[in-house]
């Protein structure tokens, strides 16, 4: 069985300049993958050639086995697109929209309630779009690239402007898209989200992949320290700069933060004094990872 998606040597040029660059990945089925990069990376131009919204200038792109340009009606029953802004018909309910999307499909109307109920607006199906919160609405846009059951699902960024719970909430959706068996693809410029989620990352700037793998495999990759934190009290910054395979050594108003590439010593030492009071451990992220192939901190 072929990947769910293959791209190869994909280019898209605007006004001489390459805004995704030889790019060359795969999605397997039933892997939630994230396309992973700030603003203007180019995962949105990536992501549109997948789909068949944007013709590429080179290389070739594989949904579902098929060609997704030209306009390939074939896919479109298969594959579920939630855009980066999203445009809801004028004036129609939410349940209305799902409807409406249903029906284009052939899909069942029973399929409109279940979704509603999977992204949790079975109270809101009878307020209009527009009266709906960022949140809500970004979950009936979710809604409506599912409801005709595709195989594959795209979703362009879609807890950007999103409160902190609200992202939550979409997160677990999102989750329990993936655990019904639906192949997701996710753009986000979030590092966090792209650690949370995804199976697979693929680290994009300036239209190239840096990286691609495992968030965690990512990170190991790095080598990079961890910093260990506890309370002031169980340990001062003297006592701590004598520990084994200690680098470097803080402390703030409450508390002291060892940075080591050797964690179990630092660790085991901490257990022997009695010292692990507020322990702390944070590794590196994918921010790390970002900064370490770019050169530059992350800014999204
Ligand atoms: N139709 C277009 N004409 C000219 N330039 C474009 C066009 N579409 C995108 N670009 C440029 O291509 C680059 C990549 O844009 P793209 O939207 O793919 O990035 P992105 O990673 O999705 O960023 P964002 O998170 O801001 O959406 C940007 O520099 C953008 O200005």
């Amino acid at each position: 069985m072929p990947d769910t998606i293959e791209v190869e040597n994909l280019v898209k040029t605007y006004a001489g300049t390459a805004v995704v660059d030889d790019v060359t990945f795969s999605v397997r089925d039933g892997e939630f993958f994230g396309l992973l990069g700030p603003n203007g990376a180019g995962k949105t131009t990536t992501l549109e050639m997948i789909e068949g919204l944007r013709k590429p200038d080179g290389g070739t792109v594989r949904l579902l086995g098929e060609a997704p340009w030209p306009r390939n009606p074939a896919l479109l029953p298969r594959m579920g697109v939630q855009l980066q802004a999203t445009a809801f018909f004028d004036r129609l309910t939410a349940r209305e929209q799902l409807h409406t999307f249903s029906s284009l499909y052939d899909a069942p109307s029973a399929r409109v309630d279940e979704m509603l109920d999977l992204v949790g607006l079975t109270d809101k199906a009878d307020t209009q779009a527009e009266k709906l919160s960022g949140g809500q609405a970004q979950r009936l846009s979710i809604a409506c690239a599912l409801v005709h059951d595709p195989e594959v699902v795209f979703l362009d960024e879609p807890t950007a402007a999103l409160d902190p719970q609200a992202r939550r909430n979409l997160w677990d959706l999102l989750r329990e898209i993936n655990q019904r068996g639906k192949t997701v693809v996710l753009t986000t410029h979030y590092m966090d989200e792209a650690e949370l989620l995804c199976d697979r990352v693929a680290v994009i700037d300036h239209g190239r992949i840096l990286r691609i793998g495992p968030p965690a495999e990512l990170v190991r990759g790095l080598d990079a320290p961890v910093r260990i934190s506890v309370e002031r009290s169980a340990l001062d910054a003297s006592a701590a700069r004598t520990l084994p395979g200690v680098d470097d050594v803080t402390e703030d108003a409450s508390s002291t933060v060892v940075t080591t590439r050797q964690p179990s010593p630092v660790l085991a030492a901490l257990a022997e004094r009695d010292a692990l009071a507020g322990l702390q451990v944070r590794g590196a992220t994918l921010e790390d990872v970002f900064l370490e192939l770019t050169g530059r901190e992350y800014r999204a």
